[in-house]
Order: C-alpha cells, then structure tokens, then sequence
C-alpha cells in the first residue's frame, strides 16, 4: 500500500503526540508512566512507515556513490532511532522524540509541495471543467441535443443565451456578446457576428447564434491551454542546474562537518559522546536542502497557472530566466502593432481600370494587402477577370500576364526599370506620410495608378508600447512596409525604432544583428509567418490567432491579439524568476546560518538547536519557501484584478 505524504504526516503526527506531551512535562519534572516503550513502540511504527522510504531513497543513492537530500534525513534520523535503541538497553536516557520529530517535519514540508502539486493541477482539472456537457447539432435540419465527445468537425452548432459554447468554431449565423474571461482573462464581454470565431467554454451571453464547428476534443484552445501549462509545470528551468549541483557537493559536505562536529566536541571540547552525537544530528537535519528543491518547481508551477489565468502561456521555466535580461522587445507591424485587417483609402489613375487591374491579379495572392484589394473591387461591383503566368514576389508583390499585357502590384521595389511621373511620386510620398500602404498598378511597362490603403494600429497598442518604455525596455517595428508608412505609425504608438522594408526571410538576420550589439531582445509577432524570428529571438512571444494557439516557436504564447499581453507576460515571468531567485536565497541563507548554530559554534552564547528543533527549524524553511510561491498569486499585474 502507497501512503500519500499526507497521510503519512497525519500518522506519524498523531503517533508523535505522547512525545511531544512528555516534551512540555519535562520542566514541571514529571515523567510519562512507561514513557520509554510508549516512544519505542510509536517511533518504530513512525520509522515504518515514515521514514523508511528515506532510507531506502539514501542506501539507494549510496550504491551509486552519490549522495541526495534523503540521505541527510535518513542518516539523521536512523542515528537517533538506533541510539536510543541501543540507550534503552543500556539503561541511558533515550532521544526518540529526535528521530520522531525530524520525520514528522520533514513529512510536513512534503506533504505542503504535494499538496500543492494537487491544487495546481485540480486548477487546471477546473479548466477542462468548465466545458459545456452537450450541444445543440444540426441532424438532418432540426437541432438535437448531442453528448460532447460526440460533437465532429464541421457540425452545425446552436447555442442559445445563457448556455456554454461546446467547441470552437466560426459563427455563421446570428450576433451575441461573449465572456470569453476564462480563455483570455480579459474580463469585458465580446461583440461576436458572423464570421468571427468563437471558443469552447466561453459563456454566450444575450444572443442565439449558429456556428460552425472548427475543432474539437483534444485540438480544441481549451484543451490546448492545458496541455501547455501542464507541460511548463514540469519543465526544468536552468537556474535548477545550480540547485541540483549545490545538493551534490553540499550533501557529502554536511556529513563531513557533521563528523568533524562529532570529534571536535567529543575529543577536545570535553563533551560526552551522547552530547557531541546529538550536535551531529542537529548538524545533518538542519542541513537538509528541501527548501532549495522546492524553491524552483513551486514558483514556476504557481507562476505558470498563474498566466495562463490572465492570457498568457509561459511554454517552460528558461523563458522566465530570459525575460529578466530583455532590454528590447521588437515588434512585427501587420498584425501584431495594426489591426491586420487593412482597407483600401484611396485610388488614384482610372479608378475602375486601377482596381480591377489589381484585384484580378491579387485575387490568387493571400497577402492581407490583397484581401483589401480585392474586397474593395467586390464592393465597387468590379468583374474580376482571369490573369494568367501569376507569380507572388515574397515581399515586394504580384505579377501576372493580364490580356496578354504584364501587369504587376506591388512596392516601388518592383519598379526597378519603370518610370513614376512626378506627380505620382509626390502622391505616394503624401499618401506614406499619412500612414498608408501605397502599391503601384503596372500594365505593359507603364505605371497606371496608386492604391492607398491603411491598416490602423489596435486601440490597445500606444498603451502597451508606453508601459514597455516605462519598464525601461526599447522598441522596435521591424516590417517589410515603406519607411515612410512605418515612420508614421510608429510616431502614432510611440515606437522608439523602425527598421523598414525588410524581406520576410531578413526578419531573423536583424534580430541577430540586435543582438550583436550586445542586446537581448523579445520579437512579438503572430506565430504564423514570424517562425524564424521567434525563435531566433532570445524571448519569441507569438500572438494567439483566432482558435489556433498551437505554436511551436515562441517561448511564450498569448490568447488575446493584444500587445497589452505582453506587458502582462513580461511581468509575471520577472516577478516568477525573481521569486525564484528569492526563494533560492532563503532557502540558502537559511542553511548557511543554521549549521554553524546547530554544529554548537555558539554553545557560548546560549544559543544551540536540538535534533527536534532542527527538524522544526527545516520544516518551516521548506513551508515558508511554499509559502512564498503561493503568494506569486497575489502579487499585482499590470492590466488584472
Ligand atoms: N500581394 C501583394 N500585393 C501588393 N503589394 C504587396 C504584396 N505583397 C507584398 N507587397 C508589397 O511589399 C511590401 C512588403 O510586404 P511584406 O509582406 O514583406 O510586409 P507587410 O505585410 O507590408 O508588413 P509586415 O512586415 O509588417 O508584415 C508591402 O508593403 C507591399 O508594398
Ligand atoms: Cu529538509
């Protein structure tokens, strides 16, 4: 039978208890009837079941000529079981509260981390429960109520006012606000019509919509969130490296001072064996470095469900490290400063001929420039017609054979051997300075006309990009679009740094060269195109788009297409790691301090720690380091309640 660490210290507390009575009664000079076998017979069975699997842990790494925390307990403990075994016999005072106590203590720091193991992933239990349990799926054109598990991709969903969104999906049907807090922690309900995407277990709140099923089960964003923070619970971050090294000389380093405790008190300082033992023992438990195991995997356990409340899924614990050094935090613009949905402002030339020119040529392009085009010709009733040879140009734009004519859209880029009249430049330059994209219509040689369009910077953006100055942080656009475009919006979001008309493929090579420059620097772009820079960045924070937060290259992912996530992100990753760095201190200090007082150095002064008060004193430095990651989920951030 497997005990829990719980159980096990609720045992061996209670088992416990007639020693700790004896241990109050001692000064009033009055001795428990038969208090010798009473302790005997209650520390075997605490050491049975409680102490016996540190032993094993110790002789265990023995054999492997190492040396672990365990061995701290189990050699403290089994040296004062066993001696006073041996002082029964002998008719000697015994000291089995010792062994006792320091089990019961150590029980109790661990019995805390497990149950905190459990609260963290009963929260994220909560999270999978707050799935609908049925929906409403069209069957043969009526609506029936089916099981969950049941629901496929593609059906057609009905959810009514008050009821749960089952899956994800794209709405067809209907206008309704949701609360959407539980996926983004973003507490303002959202306007959703038609065509905007909807996630499962979100509340629908005032209007009946139908919606398309896009995902389900275990591909679903809930489902995907968990997984998430599930996997940066457990993950390492390297600032353990230090503690897991610190263990391995530090164990075999205590039983030496231990052993030179014993001797120098016994040989030289005139003790009695018993008295220089007990020394010893206070020595190897209050040694014992649990605290500094904790220190780590509760803080970022706690940190990591902590954001992923609010939005923002931290992927592992060496994101935290990275973020405390950040100084730069560049920024992709279409998308992730902008709206990303631009539209088209102005026209210039023969405004039919210039548009339907381009739409039928950015009709097979999927570029966001081309969708604006291509809405605009459709909402001008323009014929798109059918263009031959079409080719994308990454970066620059498009290029067709069009009634046997080339025709081509794009930047100026592509204009290489074409004239732009005078009056065209000066458009294009009034339009940039305006904040908006120009691309040139070409036919045969010739340009025909300029397209204006302008993609906004989100409401949220100016906001965010402040804080991240406040914090001390530079900012920089890093975009393939015109200098001058790029210029204007960024002097609208206050953006400190804009490195224009970039290749998508040249993304990477300018955040290395950001980094060259001794830089450390966060690239937050949206996962899709910006792989590269994700992941050539010392931090990669990829925005969430729609349901799909899937995204393999970023460190750090965020729910809402908001920048104001990113100010989050970066707060709590330093407030995680600079717990972390907090707790590694307490945890070590605490060490530092206690063995010279347990090992008798200050006998002196009357100060000394018995093998009991050691235990003690251990035990409250693993529950206050505990202690210290839960209140990672009070500490304020910026933009949550
Ligand atoms: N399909 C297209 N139609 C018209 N112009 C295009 C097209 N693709 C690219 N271009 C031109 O090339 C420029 C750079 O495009 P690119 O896709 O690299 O960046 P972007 O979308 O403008 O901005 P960002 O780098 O911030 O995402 C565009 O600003 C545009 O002028
Ligand atoms: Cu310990």
């Amino acid at each position: 039978m497997k005990l829990s660490n719980i159980k096990r210290f609720w045992i061996s507390f209670i088992l416990s208890i007639p020693m700790l009575i004896q241990m109050f009664a001692m000064p009033f000079h009055w001795m428990m009837p038969g208090y010798n076998w009473i302790a005997l017979i209650t520390t075997t069975i605490i050491m049975a079941i409680s102490a016996l699997p540190y032993w094993k842990s110790a002789i265990a790494a023995f054999k492997k000529h190492s040396a672990n925390m365990n061995t701290l307990v189990a050699t403290g403990t089994a040296v004062a079981y066993f001696y006073s075994i041996f002082a029964m016999i002998t008719n000697r005072p015994v000291y089995f509260e010792s062994a006792a106590f320091i089990t019961v203590f150590v029980l109790l720091g661990d019995a805390m981390e497990e149950k905190m193991h459990d609260n963290a992933s009963n929260a994220l239990g909560k999270l999978m429960g707050l799935q609908a349990k049925d929906a409403e799926v069209q069957r043969d054109g009526k609506f029936v109520k089916i099981p969950l598990d049941q629901v496929q991709v593609g059906d057609i969903i009905r959810v009514k006012p008050g009821e749960k969104i089952p899956v994800d999906g794209e709405i067809l049907e209907g206008v309704t606000t949701l609360d959407e807090s539980m996926v983004t922690g973003e507490s303002m309900p959202v306007v959703k019509k038609v065509g905007d995407t909807v996630v499962g277990s979100t509340i629908n709140s005032n209007g009946t919509i139908t919606f398309k099923a896009t995902k389900v089960g275990s591909d679903t964003m809930l489902a995907q969130i968990v997984d998430l923070v599930k996997k940066a619970q457990t993950s390492h971050a390297p600032i353990q490296n230090l503690t897991d090294k610190i263990s391995n000389i530090f164990v075999p380093a205590v039983m030496i001072i231990a052993i030179l405790t014993f001797i120098i008190w016994y040989s030289f300082l005139g003790a009695t064996a018993v008295e220089a033992m007990l020394f010893a023992v206070s020595v190897i438990v209050i040694a014992c470095p649990c605290a500094l195991g904790l220190a780590t995997p509760t803080a970022l356990m706690v940190g990591t469900a902590r954001s992923a409340k609010m939005g923002v899924l931290i992927k592992n614990g060496e994101v935290l490290q990275e973020v405390s050094d950040l100084n730069t935090v560049v920024f992709d613009k279409t998308g992730t400063i902008t709206v990303g949905k631009p539209e088209v402002t102005d026209i210039f030339g023969d405004e039919k001929q210039v548009l339907r020119i381009a739409a039928s040529l950015e009709e097979s392009s999927e570029h966001s420039l081309a969708t604006a085009i291509v809405k605009k010709a459709d909402s001008e009733k323009l014929q798109i017609e059918k263009v031959n040879d079409f080719e994308a140009i990454e970066g620059k734009g498009v290029k067709a054979n069009y009634h046997d004519q080339t025709a081509f859209v794009g930047s100026n880029r592509l204009l290489a051997d074409v004239n732009i009249s005078q009056e065209m430049n000066q458009q294009a330059t009034k339009l940039q300075e305006e904040a908006k994209t120009v691309v040139y219509v070409g036919l045969n040689g010739e340009i025909i006309g300029l397209i204006a369009i302008q993609d906004i910077p989100k409401s949220s953006s100016k906001e965010a990009i402040s804080e991240l100055k406040k914090r001390g942080l530079k900012t920089v656009m890093l975009t393939g679009d015109n200098e001058k475009v790029a210029q204007a919006i960024a002097n609208e979001v206050g953006i400190d740094q804009v490195i224009a008309g970039v290749l998508p493929n040249e993304k990477a090579e300018h955040i290395q060269e950001l980094q060259q420059n001794g830089d450390k620097v966060a690239f937050v772009g949206d996962g899709i195109n910006d792989a590269p820079a994700l992941s050539t960045a010392d931090v990669g924070i990829a925005m969430g788009s729609g349901t799909d937060i899937a995204i393999d290259s970023g460190g750090i992912v965020l729910v809402q297409n908001d920048l104001r996530g990113v100010v989050r992100a970066l707060d709590i990753s330093k407030k995680t790691f600079n717990r972390i760095k907090l707790n590694l201190f307490w945890a070590l200090i605490y060490n530092t301090i206690g063995i010279p007082i347990a090992a008798g150095l200050f006998v002196g002064l009357g100060f000394t720690l018995s093998p009991e008060l050691a235990g003690l004193a251990m035990a409250f430095s693993s529950v206050s380091v505990v202690g210290s990651s839960l209140l990672l989920n009070k500490t304020k951030i910026a933009g949550t309640n």
